[in-house]
């Protein structure tokens, strides 16, 4: 069992950039933390620090309490699975999951007997003869995640370990992933820029912005309650449609001028918000008193099977509507969109929540 703090850790290359700038979180035993955020946030600067594969500028990680900051990675008794798998391909899938622990002089008889078990939890009895060139992207991801398992490391930290397979496969393993995780309840870090993987795979999810965290929470919450913009753009797809607001006595108007009828929280919001799926389309021209009635221009319809996006010009915004099933609207269509007002987001001109 253990448990993962950093406290105010930050990271200066030489070069002078400063990919981390001071980002504390606290990872409780058994649990997942994902580190989700765009490209060049600090996710895996971050990620290879608690590795110890990167000194730490300043701050602490402390793994089980104890801050390991001095300490190598090999004596962090941490597990990194990497994306590229570093598998070595002379050697078979056996010698592959076995090479950490004969390193560590383990006797050959509880090396067998882990490297067995492990490789049946994972479906790869069968394969532990062949070398790596000799499986499929899914079978050497899983060669790469059973070498790190007969370790019975601390830690397991991922870094993006499914972005070099196809959405289908990315879709099983991740289900695999969080499985394996559950049952073997270890403490795990698994960085990605994939929102949907963060989504369903975290405990505790961790959005990162220029190498700070934005959020911290559990999913659904940060989904319902994002905490900037940049959460709400990047936590969900389609993303948050955003309109922005000028003030006047009569209450917030929009961008073409469209007065939304109803109070916003406070003087503060100047942009709004709500989720595809929070907005409904209508022919019809009644009064819809309390909601965000918006008249709108349908530009395109993209069905994908249970449901529809319909891409629509509204209030000099683009906006997106999720619709259920079959779209009846079609490109060219004039309708008005209604949103829930009990579903809308307000934020200030720094771009934070206003509730
Ligand atoms: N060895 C290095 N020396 C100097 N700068 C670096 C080094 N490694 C990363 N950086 C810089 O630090 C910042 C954070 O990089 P990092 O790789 O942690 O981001 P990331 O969020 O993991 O991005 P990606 O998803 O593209 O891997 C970037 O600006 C990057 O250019």
């Amino acid at each position: 069992m253990a448990t993962v703090d950093l406290k105010d850790v930050k990271k200066v290359y030489p070069s002078g950039v400063e990919a981390v700038k001071g980002v504390s979180i606290a990872i409780p035993d058994k649990e997942l933390c994902v580190l989700v955020g765009p490209s060049g946030c600090g996710k895996s600067t971050l990620l290879r620090m608690i590795a110890g594969l990167e000194t730490i500028s300043a701050g602490t990680v402390a793994i089980d309490g104890k801050v390991v900051n001095a300490i190598g990675p090999t004596e962090r008794d941490i597990a990194m699975v990497f994306q590229n798998y570093a598998l070595y391909p002379h050697m078979k899938v056996y010698d592959n999951m076995a090479y950490g622990l004969r390193n560590r002089g383990t006797p050959k008889d509880e090396i067998d007997s882990r490297v067995r078990s492990t490789a049946k939890v994972l479906e790869l009895s069968a394969l532990l003869d062949r070398r790596p060139r000799e499986l499929s992207g899914g079978q050497r991801q899983r060669v790469a995640m059973g070498r790190a398992i007969v370790r019975n490391p601390k830690v397991f930290l991922f870094d993006e370990p499914l972005s070099n397979l196809d959405a289908k496969l990315r879709g099983q393993m991740r289900v695999e992933i969080k499985n394996l995780q559950r049952t073997l309840g270890v403490t795990s870090v698994y960085v990605t820029h994939d929102q949907l993987e963060a989504m369903t795979l975290a405990d505790i999810l961790v959005v990162m912005n220029a190498g700070l965290v934005e959020q911290t929470g559990a999913p659904l919450d940060i989904y319902e309650k994002p905490a900037s913009i940049f959460v709400a753009s990047f936590i969900g797809a389609p993303p948050m449609n955003l309109l922005a607001l000028t003030g006047s006595s009569s209450g917030p108007i929009l961008a073409d001028g469209t007065a939304i009828g109803f109070a916003a929280p406070g003087t503060q919001a100047v942009t709004l918000g709500f989720r595809p799926e929070d907005a409904d389309v209508t022919f019809n021209a009644e009064a819809l008193p309390g909601a965000l009635v918006l008249p709108a221009a349908v530009e395109a319809v993209e069905p994908v099977g249970a449901e529809s996006f319909l891409h629509c010009a509204a209030a000099g915004s683009r906006i997106i509507v999720r619709v259920s099933g079959r779209a009846t609207a079609k490109p060219g269509d004039q309708l008005r969109v209604v949103g829930k007002a009990e579903k809308l987001h307000w934020f200030d001109q720094a771009g934070k929540r206003v509730d």
